[in-house]
């Protein structure tokens, strides 16, 4: 069926899925039906909003069979990460919703509990379900509830360590569990490391057709369930152990398993779910899927089977917005140049190498690039081994996944003033993928680091020179962040004062406007528009913002006021740090600083969040306006006392 017949018929079936308890009366026929109109809704959908079509293709079944083995919401099924729950959404009652999907106003790209009374997680940082499963489990065996718990984790989410530390305690707890293991062999790209070989030897091991034809029939004529269909299940796969071997990694944890099953035969996996549901102890169900599954642009794409493509065309999957440089190709242009010139510079991803831009690297020198897995924390402190060995690693993450290595950052890297470059692409606000992929928290986080620099350029050009800089760093750590996007136009400096660019200034020198990073140009708009209030506004880009520059406090002496703007958390932030040293430094010119409340905030598209913030040149500039003038109004007295504390 095309996409177009599967949109028009999309009335027929699945226009009757209003609930789970409709899928769970439908016939193995309509199924397939309703699973091939999932498919078609999925990709007209996604391809107008974008969002994460590859993953969700690949766990139609697997989610139908979900909600027809439990009885969500009062079983819970759970999602890592939650970028692969849209079937789950459809099959609960959001159809309508996706028309605004990541959308402003519009359905979450995850699980979310404002939506629906089936979702529960709403993190979507990965690995962290088993964990939430494991308390869940235990809440309700101490409140004497009989709930079946689910977990559904991808491979790639399993690479990352918070997996393993639940399943150390799902296996000594015993509680009834069951963790789906969404196996496609990838995370963006083919998943890596000895995690990942396992699965793949138990997934393309040539006994695996054989096991599954096995196991087929042995459920078929086996009336059983809970434990008994469980050891049948066993019994079968000890039987051929030879074939497939190493699901024993998995029984030495003291977890049963039961697989490899066929992701995309619904009644497979719900036997095996069923079998997995009455078993009375946790246990992990193995469903090899493959991403992308039914739409041939999103299978055969090599690169991410369109993980999480933009707007695209149905035809040939090819993103409908025209191509531009962003920030990252500028970051991953610029360390192959410096790679070529330092043997020394070594990169890491963590499962996101495309993403980050370190796929670059990665193609001419894959012998100095790693691949960790999401596996943030591991990054940080692998790097710090890699800096002790000689060498100066780039850490390239998201900003908002560089959060949960802090300690490594701070103890690990830090303490021992290793000279690690972490690159924060995705920094400051978002946009589509809402509150847990904001990366607002990095400047406050890390900069209490003692010994960490912090470095926010504008433009390509400023990212290109403070990348440079960063890796000359040899007794430290430092971080350079920039946003999501197109890069910036380049904005040329008038002159540099220490470490700090001097963007514009004028005769009159009564605000000081400090625009952190990407927020130059709208720094040059606002003393544009302050300027026909008559009002003089220097505008200078601090390029390092930790350890504030001492220049930047000098200049700030100068001025009447100073204004600091960042796309960042206000608390801890530049603008925070600039007001602590002018009071060390007895600075007492008053400051006044923008930025990003400490919240949860929804998604939308960059600038629309932005715009809700006060953050365009417009709000920004009124704001200023308000300021200087409200100084002028001031009595006598106390412009003199600000003066005087000015020039102090
Ligand atoms: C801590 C963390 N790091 C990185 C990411 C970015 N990320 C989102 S999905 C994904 C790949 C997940 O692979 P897998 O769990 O196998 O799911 P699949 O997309 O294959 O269904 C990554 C790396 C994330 N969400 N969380
Ligand atoms: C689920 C997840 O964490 C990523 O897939 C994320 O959605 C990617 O965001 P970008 O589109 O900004 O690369
Ligand atoms: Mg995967």
């Amino acid at each position: 069926m095309s996409v177009e017949e599967g949109t028009a018929n999309h009335g027929r079936l699945l226009g009757t899925v209003r609930g789970p308890q409709d899928v769970k009366r439908m016939s193995a026929e309509q199924l397939d039906i309703l699973a091939a109109e999932i498919r078609d809704f999925l990709i007209a959908k996604v391809s107008r909003t974008g969002g994460h079509i590859g993953p969700n293709l690949g766990v139609v079944e697997l989610t139908l069979a979900m909600h027809r083995v439990f009885d969500s919401p009062r079983d819970r099924l759970l999602f890592d990460t939650g970028h692969q729950a849209y079937v789950h959404k459809i099959l609960t009652g959001r159809q309508d919703g996706f028309d605004k999907l990541r959308q402003r106003g519009g359905l979450s790209g995850y699980p979310s509990q404002a939506e629906s009374e089936h979702d529960l997680i709403e993190n979507s940082h990965a690995s962290t379900a088993l964990s939430y499963a494991d308390g869940l489990a235990k809440a309700y065996a101490v409140r004497g509830e009989q709930r079946s718990v689910v977990a559904v984790v991808g491979d790639g989410a399993l690479t990352g360590g918070m997996c393993w530390e639940a399943l150390n305690n799902i296996a000594t707890a015993g509680n009834p569990l069951v963790i789906v293991v969404n196996d496609n062999g990838r995370s963006y790209s083919p998943t890596i490391g000895g995690l990942a070989d396992h699965l793949s030897s138990l997934r393309l091991n040539p006994g695996y057709e054989k096991v599954l034809d096995t196991v087929k029939e042995a459920l078929g004529s086996t009336p059983l369930v809970g434990k008994p269909m469980y050891e049948v299940l066993h019994a079968v796969k000890k039987g051929i152990k030879d074939a497939v071997a190493p699901q024993a990694m998995f029984e030495d944890l003291g977890i049963k398993y039961v697989g490899p099953v066929d992701g995309h035969d619904v009644a497979a996996v719900e036997s095996a779910l069923r079998a997995a549901k009455n078993f009375g102890g946790p246990v992990i169900v193995h469903a090899v899927t493959r991403k992308g599954y039914g739409y041939r642009p999103a299978e055969e794409d090599e690169a991410d089977c369109l993980h999480g493509p933009g707007a695209f065309d149905v035809e040939t999957g090819q993103l409908v917005a025209a191509p531009s440089v962003k920030w990252t190709h500028v970051f991953a242009d610029e360390l192959v140049a410096i790679a070529d010139e330092r043997p020394d510079v070594v990169g890491i991803t963590a499962a996101m190498a495309e993403p980050t831009g370190i796929a670059k690297l990665a193609r001419k020198y894959p012998e100095r690039t790693y691949d960790v897995g999401i596996a943030e924390q591991h990054a940080a402190t692998s790097a710090a081994g890699l800096a002790m060995g000689g060498l100066h690693p780039v850490v390239a993450v998201y900003a908002t996944f560089l959060n949960r290595a802090f300690d490594q950052v701070l103890l690990d890297v830090a303490m021992h003033k290793l000279p690690v470059t972490f690159v924060l692409d995705r920094a400051g606000v978002t946009g589509p993928d809402g509150p847990s992929h904001y990366g607002i928290w990095d400047m406050s986080v890390f900069g209490v680091v003692p010994g960490l620099r912090i470095a926010a350029p504008r433009d390509a050009g400023s990212l290109r020179e403070e990348l440079r800089e960063a890796v000359a760093v040899d007794d430290g750590p430092t971080i350079v962040r920039f946003p999501t996007g197109t890069v910036a136009a380049d904005l040329p400096a008038v002159r540099r004062v220490g470490t700090v660019d001097v963007l514009a200034e004028s005769a009159r020198t009564d605000v000081l406007l400090v625009a952190v990073g990407s927020f130059g140009a709208l720094g040059m708009e606002v003393a544009a528009r302050v300027a026909e209030q008559g009002y003089g506004v220097t505008v200078v880009d601090p390029r390092w913002v930790r350890p504030v520059p001492a220049e930047l406090v000098e200049l700030a002496a100068g001025h009447r006021l100073v204004v600091t703007v960042e796309d960042g958390v206000r608390v801890g932030g530049v603008g925070d740090a600039l007001a602590q040293a002018m009071r060390d430094a007895d600075v007492r010119v008053p400051l006044r600083d923008l930025g990003v409340p400490a919240d949860w905030h929804p998604h939308g598209t960059r600038a629309q969040i932005l715009a809700d913030l006060g953050l365009t040149a417009q709000d920004v500039a009124r704001d200023v306006t308000g300021w200087i003038s409200g100084l002028d109004a001031q009595p006598v007295d106390d412009v003199q006392r600000d003066e005087a504390g000015a020039k102090n």
